[in-house]
């Protein structure tokens, strides 16, 4: 059964690839899956001084007794709602069989799949029952920031800053990444403050976050599907129902304070003085107040705990953000006006699977070779011109054990 999946990358697997290692971040709203399957196998030349250049042009280093495994990980998402969906292509794909000891990895224990996320608890007998797995919890905030430290590391021009329209890539200076704030918009948002690999701390939240747009969208635009939602705000004008200064002071600025006439005074606040019904306004509308109202409200949070803490670089992730214009272009603006451009938005080109590359990176395999996977730089886009909501097959190299 294929399922409903909601994005997914060509499965091709050749008699040769094997995969050999899945996780899962089960989240309040959507399932995020990653898994590498290995396509070829690069002995190390162990005459060589432990590092080559390998056919990508990056650099990977082998392991003194180790193989070098050349590889894709792939991603993939399914609504939680849809979770029986998502054991049916697991087990259609055999994705759960994994660690072949002629794949090179350790010869692990059978069915056991690392998971992160509330639903690692929630499905943990579903997926016993359904499939023989285990689900090897790995905690959640711990996923989000190594699947954001080690994309952020490793794969080129992964985060960039969205102003004005344009998207710029940002190269990380591995040596300056620490600390910033990493703002994840799930159906809840949480906001980290990271101060390096394993030492980060929790310090803000919101409930106010993408499930809160989904379940508004939903309720005031009967909108079929997510999908439906974000191309309804894409065609909306916010303008209509929501006050702003210039409704309020006759068309004119309030520059006193640093607000325009466009800017917004009451978000949904025209409907208050109209005596419209919601029927009578259009859900395109509707949906571009909503997005407005809740990026700006995530922006400024995130803002705020950024001065607390003297962050100048925030990085926003989780799959609200889908690569969306108006999000991102919102979210820039509100960090840039409240910092009084001190501050720094940027998003992340894999931005709704930091933490199932958290859950994939607790794998043994990288415990021993903690910089053993190699992101040797996308395959399958042109990070320059590639679609951002495209989460692309990133080719890599995985060292293993013998
Ligand atoms: N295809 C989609 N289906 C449902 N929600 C989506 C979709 N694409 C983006 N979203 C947004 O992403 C949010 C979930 O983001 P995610 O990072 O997966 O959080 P969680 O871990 O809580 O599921 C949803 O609440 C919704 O706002
Ligand atoms: C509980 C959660 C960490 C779960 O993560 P999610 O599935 O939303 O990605 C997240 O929903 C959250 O941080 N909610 C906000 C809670 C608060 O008000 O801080």
């Amino acid at each position: 059964m294929e399922g409903d999946r909601i994005e997914e990358v060509t499965l091709v697997h050749s008699p040769v690839d094997e995969i050999s290692h899945l996780a899962l971040d089960i989240g309040g709203s959507l399932i995020k899956m990653v898994y590498f399957s290995t396509s070829r196998e690069q002995p190390i030349d162990k005459t060589q001084n432990n590092s080559s250049r390998d056919s990508h042009g990056g650099v990977s280093r082998g392991s003194k007794d180790g193989r070098l495994l050349n590889g894709r990980l792939y991603f993939l998402k399914f609504e939680t709602s849809k979770i029986n969906e998502c054991l049916d292509f697991i087990s259609s794909k055999q994705l759960h069989y994994r660690g072949h000891q002629h794949c090179g990895f350790p010869a692990s224990d059978k069915n056991i799949i690392k998971a992160t996320g509330g639903g690692a608890f929630k499905f943990a007998d579903l997926f016993k029952e359904k499939l023989g797995i285990s689900l090897d919890k790995v905690e959640e905030m711990s996923s989000l920031v190594s699947g954001a430290n080690f994309l952020l590391k490793a794969v080129p021009s992964e985060a960039f800053t969205y102003v004005n329209g344009q998207r710029n890539y940002v190269q990380i200076d591995h040596n300056d990444l620490y600390p910033y704030l990493l703002v994840n918009i799930g159906s809840g948002v949480s906001m980290i403050k990271v101060d390096g690999d394993g030492k980060y701390e929790r310090v803000s939240g919101t409930s106010v976050g993408g499930g809160t747009f989904w379940g508004l969208g939903k309720l005031l635009t009967k909108c079929k599907s997510f999908d439906d939602l974000l191309e309804m705000s894409h065609q909306g004008n916010n303008r209509v129902i929501d006050m702003l200064v210039g409704d309020i002071y006759g068309g004119m600025d309030y520059l006193k304070i640093g607000l325009s006439s466009t800017a917004i005074a009451s978000s949904f606040g025209k409907a208050v003085s109209e005596n419209r019904e919601l029927e009578e306004y259009r859900p395109e509308d509707v949906a571009r107040s909503l997005l407005r109202m809740i990026s700006n409200n995530i922006g400024q949070i995130a803002y705020l705990n950024a001065l607390r803490f003297g962050l100048k670089k925030i990085f926003f992730g989780g799959f609200f953000i889908r690569g969306h214009a108006y999000t991102m272009d919102t979210i820039s603006v509100a960090v840039d006006f409240w910092s009084k451009g001190e501050a720094k938005a940027m998003f992340l080109r894999h931005e709704g699977f930091l933490g199932a590359l958290g859950a994939f990176m607790n794998y043994q395999l990288v415990e021993e070779f903690p910089d053993s996977i190699r992101l040797m730089g996308e395959k399958t886009r042109d990070p320059l011109v590639g679609d951002l909501t495209d989460n692309g097959v990133i080719e890599c190299c995985v060292q293993a054990s013998n």
